[in-house]
């Protein structure tokens, strides 16, 4: 290999590198590991039968976050999961923590929340590491320059015993996006628009690199939602080179190296980027100032468009395989063709998931309410903060006393409404947009439809009672919801 022109996947890969057989089949060294109630407690009890310890306890960081209830603080404790399953879940990190000596973010503790929110925000995601954890969307942390995907529960086990895992190498795809993205339109629009061209299998067998002047100009939050989404695209990687922004913002992070190591550390990750000239198996060109906010009509990521366009005619695709796929998602949705997605009307709304409840969500979010209430029709707007941090964050700046003054549930952090898993979920038939990542047919609860859309484009939503698009000044003025007098707000 040319190791004088590497893409920055390579330069990770090859670091971790232990081992590698004559088929290609790597052994990779595992840095930072992330557990959560669902996928783990079969591997500690593997551990335990085979009376082994973790190899490296101090690696392993633990939170519940799927199961938890996000009612007040006074209703979280585990008698209050009333899913059986779920209770000895979350019930049995805690013991699995502590008989295995891990650092856990449980029910109670200030710092826990959702593990893809946790890992950054600690500085537990440090570039240039490979993170694991046994849930898909850990390709967040690539926004880092770090190495990060999804495992199964075996490897999880297997992670936990050696720090070690067999992977087979990914092809390498560059996703570059000039030029920037205009108001009003965030990083979510942009993944959207990137899932939607590319489709849910595009991305199979990659590790897609974000770069370009667009994606330089996000903050770390907007890169976290890109690679959060890059497993939407079927890539199980998603990458941003490192630079000022990445440093910045893990500097004095609790388990960010400190003093001398911190110096030595900075020097290594601005290594961390593709070299010039470095080749790609496969590119795609996106002009950032093209892309308009969005918003899914489908159960499927990729069944999505710009909000001023209209839910497809099954009739106008040749392919019978895929309109036979829009025939059936078009009668879950409860959707006509040729219906404008603008002005669509809503029962809910979910403004939260790893993939936009971190701060500078809740701020577009707040942003987007200018004042006005939620519409009467809307049943439950809901906000749930990604962690226990980005919670006491929003309260010092005063953004709950907004949220909740509009009429929206201010909650405690954890997965909520971006699965049935816990007691947050859609009615059968109900129609929510939502922050999340994942539209699938029952993913908010059995018959529940979801419109994934940007924490704006949610909060618009919530005040009009309809999809809206964003950017129109007629969600400043002319909708339905009633002004908040500033007095209640502050
Ligand atoms: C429960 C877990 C295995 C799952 C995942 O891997 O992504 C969940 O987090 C999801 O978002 O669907
Ligand atoms: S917030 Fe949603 S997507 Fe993220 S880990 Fe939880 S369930 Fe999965």
């Amino acid at each position: 290999m040319d190791t004088a022109r590497q893409t920055l996947f390579d330069k990770l890969w090859q670091r971790h590198l232990m081992d590698q057989s004559a088929d290609g089949e790597a052994l990779l060294y595992v840095d930072r590991h992330l557990v959560y109630e669902v996928t783990s407690p079969q591997a500690f009890e593997g551990l335990r039968l085979a009376g082994r310890r973790p190899w490296r306890a101090d690696t392993v960081l633990a939170a519940a976050d799927h199961n938890v209830p996000t009612t007040p603080n006074e209703r979280r404790s585990l008698t209050h999961i009333p899913d059986p399953l779920s209770r000895a879940q979350v019930q049995q990190l805690e013991i699995n923590a502590r008989e295995f000596g891990i650092t856990a973010f449980s029910l109670g503790r200030r710092e826990q929340g959702i593990i893809h929110v946790i890992g950054p925000e600690q500085g537990a995601t440090l570039p240039g590491m490979t993170v694991v954890a046994g849930d898909s969307h850990t390709s967040t942390h690539g926004a880092f320059g770090a190495l990060a995907f999804g495992v199964g529960t075996s490897d999880v086990e297997h992670v936990l015993a050696t720090q070690c895992l067999a992977m087979r190498p990914m092809q390498r795809m560059l996703v570059q996006v000039n030029g920037l993205l205009a108001a009003g339109v965030s990083a979510k629009d942009l993944i959207l628009e990137i899932i939607r061209r590319l489709g849910t299998a595009g991305g199979t067998g990659c590790a897609i690199e974000f770069a370009g002047a667009a994606i330089e100009a996000l903050s770390m939050e907007g890169r976290m939602t890109l690679c959060n989404m890059a497993i939407e695209a079927g890539a199980r990687v998603g990458l941003v080179a490192v630079d000022e922004k990445t440093i910045a913002y893990l500097e004095g992070r609790p388990y960010a190296p400190r003093g001398a190591q911190w110096e030595a550390a900075v020097a290594y990750w601005r290594t961390l980027h593709s070299d010039a000239g470095a080749t790609f198996d496969h590119s795609l060109f996106i002009d950032a100032a093209a892309v308009e906010p969005m918003a899914t009509w489908g159960t499927s990521p990729e069944q999505v468009l710009p909000i001023g366009g209209r839910v497809p005619e099954p009739a106008a695709e040749p392919d019978p395989v895929r309109r036979a796929g829009i025939e059936r998602a078009l009668a879950y949705m409860g959707l006509r063709p040729g219906t404008a997605l603008d002005g669509l009307a809503i029962d809910k709304v979910f403004i939260g998931s790893c993939t936009n409840a971190r701060i500078e969500d809740l701020r577009a979010a707040a942003a987007a309410i200018r004042g006005r209430r939620v519409a009467a029709t809307v049943k439950q707007a809901l906000v749930v903060p990604g962690s226990g941090l980005v919670k006491a964050q929003a309260e010092a700046e005063g953004l709950d006393r907004l949220f909740i003054a509009a009429g929206f549930e201010w909650r405690e952090p954890g997965c909520s409404m971006c699965l049935g898993m816990n007691d947050d979920r859609l009615a059968p038939g109900e129609r929510c947009a939502s922050t999340s990542n994942r539209n699938f047919e029952g993913r908010q609860g059995p018959g529940g439809r979801s419109h994934l859309v940007s924490p704006a484009m949610a909060a618009a939503a919530a005040i009009a009672g309809r999809l809206v698009d964003v950017r129109r000044e007629d969600v400043r003025r002319d909708l339905p919801g009633t002004p908040v007098l500033s007095a209640q707000i502050h």
